[in-house]
């Protein structure tokens, strides 16, 4: 009281607006990185931070609030007891056990779904209602299984995907054409990563189709570009890997968008992983993709009906169906 003389009945007033308490869960460079952005962006009344590392969770926690004088007021806490995330609006997952060099991705898989039997199954208890956004890799494979393992209805869990893939795609088709990114409208859909689906006929820049106003030859021209384009979005994944050893950026501020379209309802469209069984042929069994997919408060409000070339679906199929083998061998 000796700083303030209080206002009867201010400090808590009979309609509390709307708390939104956002989960992090896994404080490596990647969840350190979309914490930041939510710190930033004031997505968030309340942070909370979870890993298996009581010492690296305290630092962490202790540096993020010591920025609290150049940030909107958000409660931060942490801890390894998943019992600190109760009540989340939304929970994004990026723990994931580290590729061991030369460890084969089945391996790998087989390690995260293992760990993920531990971390989702407490999600699920502690906030019922919530929304999963998986980020961890290989995030079609570990969205299904979030899926699974948490008995939440599809439309509440849904994966980083191709959201990643897509915005480097439109980074670097801005630069070509030397236009805003957010001018550029591209989709990569399908698997995340070396096999994903680029959708050249979505791609339009300020509402222009940029396949539509070429004539013969120089759709040939447009395609090997768009083609090379692709490409240099796989490579530059690799490259940023070899140069600084893991990706954090990127993948920071696509993630913090998806919370921000969840969260404030914006009903905006990203090619994220969502149970994709039943679209474009896709009908081998449930699997999760990444499609242009509407998010909103309730996650993952629709897909749309995005046109795909023969090819283009054919190549979605292929990565249905190199999924569900994999899950296959899961047991799950
Ligand atoms: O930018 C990245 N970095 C990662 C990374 C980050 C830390 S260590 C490796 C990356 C980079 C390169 C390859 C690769 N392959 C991989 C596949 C399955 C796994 F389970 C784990 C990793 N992963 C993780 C990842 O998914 C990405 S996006 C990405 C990857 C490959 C092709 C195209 C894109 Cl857009």
């Amino acid at each position: 009281q000796a700083f303030f003389k209080p206002i009867s009945g201010a400090a808590s007033p009979s309609s509390i607006k709307r708390h939104t308490k956002i989960s992090v869960i896994g404080a490596g460079n990647v969840g350190m990185a979309i914490a930041q952005t939510i710190l930033t962006q004031d997505l968030a009344d309340e942070l909370v931070l979870v890993d298996a590392k009581p010492e690296k969770l305290r630092g962490e926690m202790l540096d993020l609030q010591h920025a609290a004088a150049f940030l909107p007021r958000t409660k931060i806490i942490a801890d390894v007891d998943y019992a600190v995330t109760h009540g989340s609006d939304l929970c994004i997952v990026t723990a994931g056990a580290r590729q061991i060099p030369g460890e084969s991705r089945l391996n790998l898989l087989h390690r995260n779904v293992a760990l993920f039997r531990n971390v989702i199954p407490p999600l699920a208890k502690y906030s019922p209602d919530t929304i999963l956004l998986i980020v961890s890799n290989p995030v079609d494979i570990l969205t299904y299984v979030a899926w699974k393992l948490s008995g939440f209805p599809s439309n509440r869990v849904v994966g980083s995907g191709t959201n990643l893939d897509s915005s480097r795609f439109r980074f670097l088709i801005a630069d070509h054409l030397d236009v805003n990114a957010q001018d550029v409208q591209a989709y990569i859909v399908g698997e995340h990563g070396d096999s994903s689906v680029a959708l050249w006929s979505s791609i339009s820049v300020g509402g222009v189709p940029v396949l539509s106003f070429l004539d013969k030859q120089e759709i040939a021209y447009e395609k090997e570009t768009l083609e090379s384009i692709h490409k240099v979005v796989i490579d530059s994944a690799y490259e940023v890997i070899s140069l600084k050893g893991y990706t954090s950026w990127a993948i920071g501020y696509s993630v913090a968008a998806l919370a921000w379209s969840i969260l404030r309802d914006q009903r905006k469209i990203h090619p994220v992983s969502v149970l994709a069984k039943g679209f474009y042929g896709v009908d081998g069994g449930d699997v999760f993709l990444s499609l242009p997919a509407q998010l909103g408060r309730g996650g993952v409000l629709g897909v749309t009906n995005v046109h795909l070339t023969d090819e283009e679906t054919q190549r979605l199929r292929d990565s249905a169906n190199t999924i569900l083998e994999q899950l296959s061998q899961l047991g799950l």
